[in-house]
């Protein structure tokens, strides 16, 4: 598989997701040589969690195009990770997706975040998953729930 360039913009830091909640995360960002999914973390300037990823050949679900529930994928580690970087200790219980429009395979793409709210243990996130300029392809509002230490 050719090179896939994951770089991020001038002011992002890179953000070391198995330093903050060990090695377990291997569903989507495991294989960075891999035809699953590529996957770099970033801290924008406010500190958002931004992830730059590519979709290979094997989230395929209609012809060229991602699998939704490949996006799904990415929307729960990606959502669920943005507020463990901000200090949440969570699980996800609800994730709630608009498929906007198809997410052509073989691309980088980006994924924007937003702590929403906190509410108690309840910690409301929202990301999209679009191209970095314009077009959107899937928005998402996730509940995470606060755990205890484990
Ligand atoms: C053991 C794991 C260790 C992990 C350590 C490191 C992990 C590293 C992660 C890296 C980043 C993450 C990335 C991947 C994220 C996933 O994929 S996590 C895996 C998928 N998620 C799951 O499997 C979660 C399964 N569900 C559960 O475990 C339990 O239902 C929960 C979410 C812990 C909640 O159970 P609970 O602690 O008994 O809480 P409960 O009293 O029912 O609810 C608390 C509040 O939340 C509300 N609530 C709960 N669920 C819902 C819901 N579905 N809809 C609306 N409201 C809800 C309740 O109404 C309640 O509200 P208030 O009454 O306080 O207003």
């Amino acid at each position: 598989m050719s090179e896939v360039d994951l770089s991020g913009e001038k002011g992002w830091q890179p953000f070391d997701a198995p330093a903050l909640v060990g090695s377990s995360l291997r569903f989507v960002s495991g294989d960075p040589e891999g035809d699953r999914f590529r996957v770099s973390y970033y801290r924008k300037p406010d500190s958002a969690l931004v992830a730059r990823i590519w979709f290979g050949p094997e989230t395929e679900g209609p012809p060229e195009h991602a699998h939704g529930g490949s996006m799904a994928a990415v929307l729960d580690e990606v959502l669920g990770l943005a507020a463990w970087s901000a200090g949440y200790a969570i699980v996800v219980a609800n994730l709630n997706i608009n498929f906007r429009c198809l997410l052509p395979i073989m691309q980088v793409v980006q994924v924007d975040t937003e702590i929403v709210s906190v509410d108690g243990r309840k910690v409301l996130v929202r990301g999209k998953i679009w191209d970095g300029q314009e077009k959107v392809y899937t928005e998402a509002d996730c509940l995470c729930i606060e755990i205890q230490a484990v």
